[in-house]
C-alpha cells in the first residue's frame, strides 16, 4: 500500500467581505489530492484535503518540503500494519522531519491541508466515514448522531447597512439556525452596539448572538466592548485581543462575566496549551476553537485535545473555527461541542453534505466513506476540475 502522487493547487475564496482585521478580496486557499495505490469500487482512493479561510493558499510549502519528503519516504514506513491502512501519525512524522520546534506560522496550515486529505484517504480505504473510524479507533465507538452548529457570518461589506445584517440574520433563523454570529471592530463601538442590536431584533434573546473581534482589539478597547456588550447577555465575544495576547485575555476575563471564545489563530498543541496556562480561560464557560486545517492537522489535534484532558478540559468545550466538514467529522467522531458553519460565505469550502439539512441548529453527517466531500457537489467538482482533470 502507498502513496503514488499528490497534487496541489492553490485556488481563490476572494470575496469583498471584511472583518475587522482583514478583507478576503484576494483570499486564496490550497487544495490537495493523495492518490493511493488502494483500489475501492472499481477507481483508486484518492484523499482531498484544503486549508480554512483566513490563511493563503500553501502550495510553495508542500512542494518544496512537504510532498518531497513523503514522496522519498520508504511506503513501508508510511504503513499501520494493525489496521491495513496508511499511518496518519507516520506521514505526520515523515512531514515534520528537520522541522524546528515553535514559530508555528504557515508551516502548519501547509501540513494541516494535507493531513486532512491523509484522513480522507485513510477513511475511504476502511471504507467508513471519517467520525465513525474516529469513535471506533478512539472513543469506543460512540460518536455523536448530529452536532450543534451556528451560523457565522455578519461581515462588513461595501453598501451593506443595518438592513442588509437583518435580512442576513433572518436567512439563517429561516435556514435552522438558532444562534449567529457577526462581526464586530471595524465600525466605531457606537456603531457596532447599533449593529448589535439589528441583530438581536431579529435573532431575539442575547444568547442568540456571537460577536467576533477578529483580535483587533488593545486592552483598553477590548475592555469598552466588554462593558458595552455585557448588558446583552451575549453567546460569546470572541478573539477580542491579539491570538497570542494570553495577558490581555486573563484581564479581560476579570472584567467580563460572560462566555468568551478564541484560539481559531493559535496553531499548535504548545500554543493552545499557553492560552489555558496564561490566557485565564475559565473551563466551565468558555470555548476553545482551534481549527485543525490551519493548525497541523488531526494528528496535531487529538495531542491538543489530549493536552486539556490533562488540564481538565472537556472536549465538549471545543467549537472549532472553519466550518469546514473535517472539523463537523471531528466533533461528531471525538465529541467535541459544536462546529462553525458559514451558511453563505467561503463557499465551497464552507458548508456539509448537500443533503443533511440544519434543524434546531443540530446538523447530521453523510453516510459516505471519508470526509464527505464527494456529497458536496460544487466542492467535489471543484477539486476534481483543480486537482484531477
Ligand atoms: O473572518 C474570519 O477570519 C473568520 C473567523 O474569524 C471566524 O469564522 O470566526
Ligand atoms: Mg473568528
Amino acid at each position: 500500500m502507498r502513496i503514488t502522487e499528490i497534487r496541489e493547487k492553490t485556488v481563490s475564496i476572494a470575496s469583498p467581505i471584511a472583518n475587522a482585521f482583514i478583507d478576503f478580496s484576494k483570499m486564496t486557499c490550497s487544495v490537495v489530492a493523495v492518490i493511493t495505490d488502494q483500489i475501492r469500487d472499481g477507481e483508486p482512493v484518492i484523499g482531498f484535503g484544503f486549508n480554512s479561510n483566513g490563511r493563503y493558499g500553501q502550495g510553495a510549502l508542500m512542494r518544496e518540503r512537504f510532498i518531497p519528503r513523503l514522496m522519498e519516504a520508504n511506503p513501508e514506513a508510511l504503513i499501520d500494519r494493525e489496521n491495513d491502512n496508511l499511518d496518519p501519525f507516520a506521514i505526520w512524522k515523515v512531514m515534520m522531519t528537520n522541522e524546528k520546534p515553535g514559530g508555528h506560522g504557515e508551516r502548519s496550515v501547509a501540513v494541516g491541508t494535507i493531513d486532512m486529505a491523509v484522513w480522507d484517504a485513510v477513511a475511504k480505504i476502511a471504507g467508513k466515514p471519517l467520525y465513525r473510524l474516529l469513535a471506533d479507533r478512539y472513543r469506543e465507538g460512540i460518536a455523536d448522531d448530529s452536532v450543534w452548529v451556528y451560523a457565522a457570518g455578519g461581515y462588513y461589506h461595501p453598501g451593506k447597512e443595518i438592513e442588509g445584517l437583518k435580512d442576513e440574520m433572518k436567512s439563517y433563523r429561516d435556514r435552522g439556525y438558532k444562534v449567529a454570529k457577526m462581526k464586530i471592530g471595524l465600525a466605531p463601538l457606537a456603531d457596532d452596539m447599533k449593529r448589535v442590536e439589528a441583530a438581536l431584533s431579529v435573532l431575539g434573546e442575547g444568547q442568540n448572538l456571537c460577536v467576533d473581534a477578529n483580535g483587533r482589539f488593545d486592552l483598553k478597547t477590548a475592555l469598552a466592548y466588554a462593558r458595552a456588550l455585557e448588558p446583552y447577555d451575549l453567546y460569546w465575544y470572541e478573539e477580542a485581543g491579539d491570538p497570542l495576547d494570553y495577558a490581555l485575555q486573563a484581564e479581560l476575563s476579570q472584567h467580563y462575566s460572560g462566555r468568551m471564545a478564541t484560539g481559531e489563530n493559535l496553531f499548535s498543541m504548545q500554543d493552545a496549551r499557553n492560552l489555558i496556562r496564561h490566557g485565564g480561560m475559565n473551563r466551565e464557560r468558555d470555548i476553545l476553537q482551534f481549527d485543525c486545517a490551519l493548525s497541523y492537522g488531526l494528528v496535531e489535534y487529538m495531542r491538543t485535545l489530549e493536552m486539556m484532558a490533562e488540564n481538565g478540559w472537556s472536549s465538549r468545550r471545543v467549537v472549532p473555527h472553519g466550518g469546514h466538514q473535517m472539523s463537523l467529522n471531528i466533533a461528531a467522531g471525538l465529541h467535541l461541542g459544536g462546529n462553525e458553519s458559514y451558511p453563505d460565505v467561503f463557499q465551497p469550502f464552507g458548508g456539509f453534505a448537500d443533503d443533511v439539512a440544519v434543524v434546531d441548529s443540530q446538523v447530521g453527517l453523510p453516510d459516505a466513506p471519508g470526509v464527505g466531500f464527494e456529497r458536496k457537489a460544487a466542492l467535489y467538482a471543484l477539486f476534481k476540475r483543480e486537482l484531477l482533470e
